[in-house]
């Protein structure tokens, strides 16, 4: 017993502190949110002045003259009705309805200005947070997941910022305003109705945090279904050549199914609810006016505080069954703001914005007893104790089976892994002493799979340097050998390239791949040459605007082509994370009894 309240009390004081840190994106708009709140408790006020003046205006006080014992009863019982008093009730109440018009329309203009640039704010800060993490964390996470992270979760907030917040307090305002009120009416009546209320409000909180888990579980299911719809979409290419279509609908299908349940079950809990809540208020305004009427019979109670009293009553009782919807929507907010904070709680890259180049930066790399595992795997070391140099302006081309840890070695010169052991050095100072974006802008890589962006050619080869002028671009595409069929195409550079480059050929995506890094002048290079065959004036072409992109640069290479092995500096044959052999083909080749021998006879024989 004692270990659940710590629980709950934990939990609590969580949601508290994510809330708080959610306040730091509303706090630039602090003074027009401060407005807003002023318009809600007025609004609220307002709310709760009107069944005091109904009750006037149904049941008046009698003109009273002097001397004359008022009893303050229905007019046949005695009294007369005094017509002035109620004119000026009625338009009290006007006055009162046309403010309370202008205090909701004040409320929500001001709170949806503060939320909308709340919401901006964080969305960006997410969003720049998220880009800005190492790729480890991406290795980890489902882009679908992410996504919905920065949309669903973000409009989850949005609702329960500019209508979940502003109810809350209302609902708040009404229920502690209503009471007072109901104790100053009849502090008798007022003492039965609030022996009602508190047995509900503990079944409305009760019920509240039981259908948070299901909007919880709701959340992460939708997220779920997201992802398949979003991945199978983006890997059409594959779903259809495998003729997976069925498996992906029957897949789609079950989770939408799951959703479907949790939905429906967390409905009806929801619907029992709201049920339950209506046979208790119902229930409590019979009881209350069973007490009411006694109370009237033995002369404690006045007709016209009756009227007042059970519509207080019922404004109460009706924030109090909202209070539990209110309440649970606040849970799933602050679940979502839970989800965001341990986005933003991660750790990012040391990234400096404005990135100025290393004067006389030379690109030496140096591996001095490297040793590496994945974080996800931590008991494999993928790369193991692994020292090479390459000079400036060497050509360096990695061989070694598949799973040799080729890539991993060039992932480690992105720095996009620390080694566990061991040291990098550029230009022979440890890597770590470089700012992450300095280091990487002097570095670029042509990767096996080129990924091109869905704009334009211009904007896909200017990714390499954003500043760059129309002569600096088509430049850096005569160098790369793709100029000639960029000029082909009626609307040159500005062609738009497709979702992915998916309108340009293999070789034509790999040309501008070589033209984004012809611009960006890198003193390392990184290659991963395309294993995928292209046709032969292709690989020419191709080739041939590699070969002019490397001259004077720090080349490393994974190398599948014959060619670049050949004219390489110095070959690195790795096997199981390790370099094994290592000097120009001819050396290599000396060795018969040699790895890259037997590699080169299979692999490399034409
Ligand atoms: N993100 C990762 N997390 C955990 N292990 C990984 C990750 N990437 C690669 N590995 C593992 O590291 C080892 C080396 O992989 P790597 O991709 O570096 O090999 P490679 O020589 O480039 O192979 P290939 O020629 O097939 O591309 C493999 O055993 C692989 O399973």
């Amino acid at each position: 017993m004692q270990k659940d309240e710590k629980k709950a009390k934990r939990l609590s004081k969580d949601s508290i502190r994510q809330i708080f840190k959610l306040y730091e994106y509303i706090r630039p708009f602090r003074g027009v949110f401060a407005l807003g709140m002023v318009f809600l408790i007025l609004s609220s006020l307002a709310n709760l002045a009107f069944p005091m003046l109904m009750g006037e205006l149904i049941l008046p006080p009698p003109n009273a003259t002097e001397g004359e014992v008022v009893n303050n009863l229905l007019p046949q019982s005695g009294g007369s009705i005094n017509i002035d008093a109620i004119n000026k009730t009625a338009l009290q109440l006007i006055a009162l309805l046309l403010a309370q018009a202008l205090f909701s329309y004040g409320r929500v203009r001001t709170f949806v200005y503060v939320t909308e640039n709340a919401l901006a704010r964080l969305r960006q800060v997410t969003y720049e947070h998220l880009i800005k993490l190492p790729i480890q964390f991406f290795n980890q996470r489902r882009v679908g997941e992410l996504n919905s992270r920065i949309s669903s979760d973000i409009t989850q907030l949005q609702e329960t910022m500019t209508t979940t917040l502003a109810e809350f307090v209302r609902q708040l305002i009404i229920i502690i305003g209503g009471v007072t009120l109901m104790v100053i009416t009849s502090w008798k009546l007022a003492l039965f109705t609030l022996a009602i209320l508190p047995p509900m409000v503990l079944l409305a909180v009760f019920f509240g945090r039981f259908i948070r888990k299901y909007s919880k579980q709701f959340q992460a299911e939708v997220a779920e279904s997201n992802t398949i719809v979003e991945e199978s979409l983006q890997g059409i290419y594959n779903v259809k050549a495998f003729a997976n279509e069925f498996l992906e609908i029957t897949r789609y299908r079950k989770k939408t199914s799951e959703v479907a349940q949790t939905g429906i079950k967390g409905g009806s809990y929801r619907a029992a609810f709201s049920s339950f809540m209506v046979v208790g208020m119902f229930g409590a305004i019979v009881a209350i006016i069973w007490k009411a009427a006694t109370l009237i019979e033995q002369g404690h109670l006045e007709h016209g505080d009756l009227v007042s009293f059970i519509l207080l009553a019922g404004f109460v009782g009706g924030s109090i069954a909202g209070f539990a919807d209110v309440y649970a929507r606040v849970q799933k907010a602050v679940g979502a703001t839970e989800e965001l904070m341990k986005i933003l709680d991660e750790e990012t890259e040391d990234l400096d914005y404005h990135p100025s180049p290393i004067p006389g930066f030379k690109g030496d790399v140096a591996f001095i007893n490297v040793t590496f595992a994945y974080p996800t795997r931590p008991d494999t070391d993928v790369v193991r104790n692994l020292s090479f140099t390459a000079n400036s302006g060497d050509q360096i081309a990695l061989v070694g089976p598949s799973g040799a840890g080729k890539s991993t070695l060039v992932q480690l010169i992105m720095r996009f892994f620390e080694p566990s052991n061991g040291e990098i050095q550029f230009d022979g100072k440890p890597a770590n002493q470089y700012n992450l974006s300095v280091l990487r802008n002097h570095m670029a890589v042509v990767p096996q799979d080129v990924f091109l962006f869905g704009g334009t050619i211009r904007e896909n080869i200017a990714y390499g340097k954003s500043e760059a002028t129309e002569e600096e671009i088509i430049e850096a595409a005569k160098k790369a050998n793709a100029w000639k069929f960029i000029s082909e195409f009626s609307s040159g550079l500005e062609t738009i390239v497709g979702e992915r480059g998916v309108q340009l050929s293999g070789g034509q995506r790999q040309r501008i791949a070589i033209a984004r890094a012809v611009l960006k002048d890198p003193a390392i290079l990184i290659l991963d040459e395309a294993t995928s065959a292209l046709d032969s004036e292709s690989e020419r072409l191709v080739q041939e605007a590699l070969d002019k992109l490397m001259v004077g640069r720090t080349t490393i290479v994974i190398a599948h082509r014959l060619s670049t092995v050949r004219s390489a500096d110095k070959i690195l044959v790795m096997e199981n994370g390790q370099i094994i052999e290592s000097g120009n083909h001819y050396e290599l080749s000396e060795n018969k009894e040699g790895l890259y021998y037997q590699l080169s006879s299979m692999q490399f024989a034409n």
